[in-house]
C-alpha cells in the first residue's frame, strides 16, 4: 500500500485479503474501494453531507480521509470529467462502431491518435489516471474480453499478452508516476468500454457468450473441418463472431442498466455495501479467471491440433509435389507412348499396305511362274531339239572351217601367182609436187600417158622427151591412201609367209621420206603397214592363225650399220651374217635389237624412237635430209595350232638416204659413201638384170642387207621418187632410167617360207 496514504482502519474489516487464482493479481487498491457498486444503492438514501459543507457545519469528518477518495467518488458523480485523453480516444472507438478489439487498440496506442495527455506540470492529470488505473484494469479486462471474443482469437492472445506484462511493482507499491506507455495503453483500452459500472455489469453476459460462441466456433472446427478444411471452421468461426457481436449487443444494453445502477453512489461509510460490492466483483473476476483458463486450455489443445495440421499440411504439401512430380513423368512418358504408339501405328499401316502389295504381286507372280513352268517345259523340249540340230551344226560347221581353211591356202596361192605375174620386183614411180615455198622454181613438163607411163620434158629450152614405164605411176596430186592401196597386196603377202621388201630411191628431197614415212596428218607406207598387219592378224585367228610381231630398226650410215632402237650411247658391233648355209640369200643382223609388240600403239612408239635417232642434215634439196639408210624390218611369225602350222613372212621397208651432186654437197665423204652404196645397188640390178653368175650384193651394206630381198625368196616393190622440177632435171633422168632398170629386172619364182625344226627359215 502506498506509504503515503495510511491504510484506512475500516479496511481491516474483510476476513482475509483477497487474492486471484493463478498468476492473475487483481490490483485491490484504495482507489478501487472508493468505487461505487450495485449494492451502494441501499445506501442511496442516505446522503452524505459534503465534506466541505459538513465542515462548515462543524460535523466531525475525517476530511484526510474524505479527501484521499473524492478522486474515486468524483468519478460516478454527475459532475464529475473525465481525463482529457477519454474524450480524446471516444470519437475513434465510435468511429470504429464500439467494436474495437486487443489488437486495434494496440496499433491505437502505439500511434499518437490516443496519446495520453500527461504534460501537465503539476501532475494534475496523471493524477486522475493514478486514481483510475485500478478501474480501468478491471474494466478493460472485461471490455477486451468481450471484443475478443466478439471478433477474433487475436484479441485474446493480446489480451494475454497484457497479462503477461503486470504493472511495474513500483507502481503497484506507490504513487510514484506510471510509465507514459503503460498508462497510454491502460487508459486507451479503457476508453472502449461503456462507463465502469455498466462494464462491471455486462462483462460476465458478454464474456460468457463469446466464449460460448468461440467454443461452438472451436469445437465445430475440431469436429467438422480437418486441418485441410479449416475454411469450414473459419465459417463457423465467424459465425460465432456474429453471435459474439450479438451478445456484445445484448451487453451493450445490459451496460445501460448497470450504469444507470451503478450511478447510484455507495455512500462511503456504507463499507457494507461497497465490501459486497468487491466481492461481487471478486466473484465475477474469478469466473471471468476460470473462463479464461478454460479458454486457455482450449486454445493450446488448439495450438497442438494447429501444429498437428500444420506438420500435416507441409506433409501433404511435401506428398502433393511429389505427387505432382510423378504425374508430370506419367505425363511425359504418356506423351512418349502416344508419340511411339502413333509411329507404330503408321509403321503398321505401312507395313500391311506393303503386305497388301506383296500378296498382289505374289499372286501375279505366281500366275507367271505357272505360265513360266509351262514355257519351260516347252523351252526344255525346243531345247532337245536345238541340241540335236547343233550337233548337225557342227558337224557342218568343221567341214566348212576346213572348207574355210584349205579355200584360204588357195587364197593365197592364187594372190601370190597373181603377184607372180605382175613380177617379183616391181616398180611404182611418183612425182611430188611442189612446196608453197618453192613456187618459184621452174618444173619440168610432165605426161602422165597412163598409170604406167609418163613422158618427161625438159624445159630448158632444149625440148627433150623421154619416156618411161613402169608398174604404176603416181602424179602429183596422188594421196597416201592411194598409193598405199597398191602396196597392200604386198603386206598381205607377208602375212601369207612371203619376204617382202618395199624400198625408195630418189634423188634428195624428192619425197622418199614422205612417201615411207609420211607426216601427222598424211601417214606413209610403214605406218599404213603396221595398222595393216595389226587388223590382218586379228582377222587371221577367226581362222585359227596366232601372229608374233617383231621388230628391229637398222641405220647404214657412212658404211656402219646402227641399231636406232639403242638408247643406251653405246656403240655395239653389227654385223651382217648368213643365216643358213644352204641358203645363201638369207641374212640377219648380229647384236640387233629385237622388239615383240603386241599393240599398235607400242609399234607407232617404237617407230618414233628410230626416227629420232635417225641421222639428218640439210642438204641443198631437203632442209632436213636424212643422211643414212633406213631398214625398219618386221618380222611374222604366224602358227595354226590345230594345223600345225607355222609362217614366216617379213616387211623390209626402207628408206634409202637421197643421192646428191658432189657438186651441191658439203659433207663430201657422207654424199659419196650414200651414192657409192646406191651406185652399187644399181650394180646388183644390172647384174641380176644380165643374169651374171657373180651378184656384188657384198659390195655394200646396203646390197648385203638387202641381198635376200633382190636376188633372193622376195617380193620387191621400190618407189622411184622424183622431184618435179627443171633444176632437178638430171637427177629424175637418172632415177628413171635406174628405175626402168629394175623394172627389167625379173627375178626368180619367189617360194613360201618353210618352218624347219629349229625355228629356220628355208
Ligand atoms: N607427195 C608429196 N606431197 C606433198 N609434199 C611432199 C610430197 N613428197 C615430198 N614432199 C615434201 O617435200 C619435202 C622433201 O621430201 P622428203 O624429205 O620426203 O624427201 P627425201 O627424198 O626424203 O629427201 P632426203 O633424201 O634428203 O631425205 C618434204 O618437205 C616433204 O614434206
Amino acid at each position: 500500500m502506498d506509504s503515503r496514504i495510511p491504510k484506512p482502519s475500516f479496511l481491516k474489516k474483510p476476513t482475509g485479503p483477497l487474492s486471484l487464482p493463478g498468476n492473475a493479481r487483481l490490483p485491490l487498491t484504495r482507489d478501487l474501494l472508493n468505487l461505487p457498486s450495485a449494492n451502494s444503492t441501499m445506501f442511496a438514501k442516505v446522503r452524505m453531507p459534503s465534506p466541505d459543507k459538513r465542515s462548515e457545519s462543524g460535523a466531525m469528518v475525517n476530511r484526510a480521509k474524505l479527501r484521499r477518495s473524492r478522486s474515486a467518488m468524483d468519478l460516478n458523480r454527475p459532475d464529475f470529467h473525465r481525463p482529457k485523453y477519454t474524450s480524446t480516444l471516444a470519437p475513434v472507438a465510435s468511429r470504429a462502431g464500439g467494436n474495437i478489439n486487443a489488437s486495434t487498440v494496440a496499433m491505437m496506442v502505439s500511434s499518437d491518435l490516443v496519446k495520453p495527455v500527461q504534460t501537465s506540470s503539476n501532475g494534475s492529470r496523471v493524477h486522475h489516471l493514478r486514481r483510475s488505473r485500478s478501474a480501468c484494469d478491471i474494466a478493460m479486462a472485461s471490455n477486451v474480453s468481450c471484443s475478443t471474443t466478439s471478433s477474433s482469437a487475436s484479441g485474446m492472445s493480446s489480451l494475454a499478452g497484457f497479462k503477461r506484462q503486470p504493472l511495474p511493482a513500483a507502481h503497484t507499491n506507490s504513487r510514484t508516476a506510471v510509465p507514459p506507455a503503460k498508462v497510454s495503453k491502460m487508459t486507451t483500452t479503457s476508453t472502449t468500454i461503456p462507463p465502469r459500472g455498466a462494464a462491471a455489469v455486462s462483462k460476465p453476459v458478454t464474456h460468457r457468450a463469446a466464449v460460448a460462441a468461440s467454443s461452438v466456433a472451436t469445437a465445430t472446427a475440431r469436429k467438422v473441418a480437418p486441418p485441410v478444411k479449416s475454411a469450414v471452421g473459419a465459417k463457423v468461426g465467424s459465425s460465432a463472431k456474429l453471435n459474439g457481436s450479438d451478445a456484445s449487443k445484448t451487453s451493450g444494453v445490459g451496460a445501460k442498466t448497470a450504469a444507470k445502477t451503478m450511478n447510484k453512489r455507495i455512500p462511503p461509510y456504507d463499507y457494507k455495501a461497497r465490501f459486497a460490492n468487491l466481492t461481487e466483483k471478486h466473484k465475477a473476476l474469478m469466473e471471468k479467471h476460470e473462463k479464461l483458463q478454460e479458454e486457455h486450455a482450449s486454445r493450446e489443445s488448439l495450438q497442438e491440433l494447429y501444429d498437428e495440421c500444420t506438420r500435416e499440411l507441409e506433409l501433404l504439401k511435401a506428398e502433393h509435389a511429389q505427387l505432382k512430380a510423378e504425374l508430370e513423368t506419367i505425363r511425359q512418358c504418356n506423351d512418349e507412348l502416344s508419340q511411339t504408339n502413333q509411329t507404330l501405328s503408321a509403321s503398321l499401316d505401312r507395313t500391311e499396305a506393303e503386305l497388301n502389295k506383296l500378296r498382289e504381286r505374289y499372286t501375279v507372280t505366281d500366275r507367271e511362274n505357272v505360265t513360266l513352268r509351262m514355257q519351260l517345259k516347252e523351252l526344255q523340249e525346243r531345247a532337245a531339239f536345238l541340241e540335236e540340230e547343233n550337233v548337225t551344226l557342227q558337224d557342218a560347221n568343221q567341214r566348212n572351217t576346213e572348207l574355210l581353211f584349205h579355200a584360204n591356202i588357195e587364197r593365197k596361192d592364187l594372190h601370190n601367182m597373181v603377184m607372180d605375174l605382175r613380177g617379183n620386183i616391181r616398180v611404182f614411180c611418183r612425182v611430188r609436187p611442189p612446196l608453197p615455198s618453192e613456187e618459184h622454181r621452174i618444173e619440168c613438163g610432165w605426161k602422165y600417158l597412163d598409170e604406167q607411163s609418163i613422158e618427161l620434158i625438159a624445159m630448158d629450152g632444149s625440148n627433150k622427151r623421154m619416156d618411161f614405164s613402169f608398174d604404176h605411176v603416181f602424179h602429183p596430186r596422188t594421196t597416201q591412201q592411194d598409193i598405199f592401196d597398191n602396196v597392200s597386196p604386198l603386206i598381205q603377202s607377208a602375212l601369207d609367209g612371203y619376204n617382202v621388201c618395199i624400198f625408195a630411191y630418189g634423188q634428195t628431197g624428192s619425197g622418199k621420206t614422205y612417201t615411207m614415212d609420211g607426216v601427222q596428218d598424211s601417214l606413209g607406207v610403214i605406218p599404213r603397214t603396221v595398222d595393216l598387219i595389226f587388223n590382218a592378224v586379228k582377222d587371221y585367228r577367226r581362222f585359227g592363225w596366232e601372229y608374233e610381231i617383231r621388230v628391229t630398226f637398222l641405220e647404214i650410215y657412212n658404211e656402219i650399220l646402227y641399231d636406232l632402237l639403242d638408247t643406251s650411247g653405246t656403240t655395239k658391233d653389227l654385223e651382217i651374217r648368213m643365216a643358213n648355209a644352204k641358203n645363201k640369200t638369207e641374212v640377219y643382223v648380229s647384236n640387233i635389237i629385237e622388239e615383240t609388240v603386241d599393240t599398235t600403239a607400242r609399234l607407232h612408239q617404237l617407230m618414233n624412237i628410230a626416227k629420232l635417232n635417225r641421222a639428218t642434215a640439210a642438204t641443198a634439196g631437203n632442209e632436213r635430209s636424212s643422211r643414212s639408210h633406213a631398214v625398219t624390218k618386221i618380222t611374222l611369225i604366224g602358227t595354226h595350232q590345230e594345223k600345225c602350222e607355222t609362217c614366216i613372212g617379213s616387211v623390209n621397208l626402207v628408206d634409202l638416204a637421197g643421192s646428191e651432186s658432189p657438186k651441191t654437197s658439203t659433207r663430201m665423204d657422207e654424199t659419196k659413201n650414200i651414192n657409192r652404196s646406191l651406185s652399187e645397188l644399181s650394180n646388183v640390178i644390172l647384174a641380176l638384170v644380165q643374169r651374171n653368175e657373180h651378184i656384188p650384193y657384198r659390195n655394200s651394206k646396203l646390197t648385203h642387207l638387202l641381198m635376200p630381198s633382190l636376188g633372193g625368196n622376195s617380193k620387191t616393190l621400190m618407189f622411184v621418187n622424183v622431184a618435179p622440177f627443171q633444176d632437178c632435171f638430171t637427177e629424175t633422168v637418172k632415177s628413171l632410167r635406174f628405175a626402168s632398170q629394175v623394172n627389167s629386172c625379173k627375178l626368180q619364182k619367189v617360194k613360201k617360207n618353210k618352218v624347219l625344226s629349229g625355228n629356220g627359215v628355208v
